[in-house]
């Protein structure tokens, strides 16, 4: 007989995640653990895992209980904790409607990176306020590099970080099977998250990612929020100058996003969010490593 813990299988444009409920947070997951399950043979498969937690059992989130009722504990698929995953909120605040946990409409949930506001529609694409981007610098100087090919980088900060490299071509990237090389290391002391990026038209750029703690996933939320941004300075576009909202269309690997960054410099991420399966794992094999 299987004592089983309930989970979920989700995504957002194809960046993929466990969902662990765990509304008292009982579930204390070592890294070994959370890199197991996200293991594509000997686990269930993922990008990421995010548990479930109300706000009020988790002490990094208890602090923002009056305002967000959950917590999404988010992991990498190497086990390694996050501040912050853009399509992760999206799958998580769809699965809190889907179960019941919250009504449609508009809602707050907490993250390492503070509270992000989401509208989660009955059906359809969800948007997230995903914060300010902080252009923490250099502005010049950070270099990624693939091999023997290496370009200028822009340091945009997402609540996590991000080095966003123009490219000509997204096959310069090359396999990504092992983390692209940024300098100066030191910029990045907790590591980085890379993107690529290519013109596609106006207003319209698509992007790959090797993701910190994951390797190259199909998407990253934050990722597409930190290329607009850096995207839309490169055209000169800044809407706390012209007071003019900016949008942007990212395409990735596993869809599109749509990025809009207000006057007041607030980033607003739209795009999908599925939940696509759900079932119980066996908590002996999962206590046993
Ligand atoms: N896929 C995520 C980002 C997840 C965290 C990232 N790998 C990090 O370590 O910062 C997203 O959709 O934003």
């Amino acid at each position: 007989m299987v004592k089983g813990i309930r989970f979920l299988k989700g995504h957002g444009t194809e960046n993929d995640f466990v969902i662990l409920p765990d509304p008292d947070g009982l579930l204390e997951l070592s890294a070994a653990q959370v890199a197991l399950l996200c293991d594509r043979r000997a686990g269930l498969g993922a990008d990421g895992v995010l548990r479930v937690v109300r706000a009020e059992a988790h002490p990094e989130a208890k602090p923002h209980a009056a305002t967000a009722g959950w917590f999404m504990d988010y992991r990498n698929a190497d086990g390694s904790i996050a501040e912050m995953c853009g399509n992760g909120v999206r799958v998580f605040a769809r699965y809190l409607v889907q179960a019941g946990l919250a009504e449609p409409g508009d809602l707050a949930v907490a993250t390492r990176a503070g509270i992000r506001r989401v509208r989660v529609p009955a059906e359809g694409d969800v948007t997230v306020d995903m914060g300010r981007a902080l252009l923490p610098g250099p502005e010049t100087g950070i270099e990624v590099a693939v091999g023997e090919r290496h370009w200028p980088a822009h340091n945009v900060n997402m609540g996590n970080p991000h080095a966003v490299a123009f490219v000509e071509d997204l096959a310069d990237a090359g396999d990504l099977y092992t983390a692209p090389e940024v300098t100066p290391a030191a910029v990045y002391p907790e590591g980085v998250n890379v993107e690529f990026v290519v013109d596609r038209g106006p207003r319209h750029v698509a992007m790959r990612v090797h993701e910190r703690g994951s390797g190259e996933t199909r998407s990253c939320g934050t990722g597409t929020c930190a290329v607009m941004v850096a995207t839309a300075r490169r055209d000169g576009v800044d809407p706390a100058v012209t007071g003019e909202p900016a949008t942007y269309t990212v395409d990735v690997p596993g869809g599109r996003l749509v990025i809009t960054e207000r006057p007041d410099g607030g980033i607003e991420m739209t795009g999908p969010a599925v939940i696509l399966a759900e079932g119980e794992l066996d908590a002996d094999w999962l206590a046993r490593v």
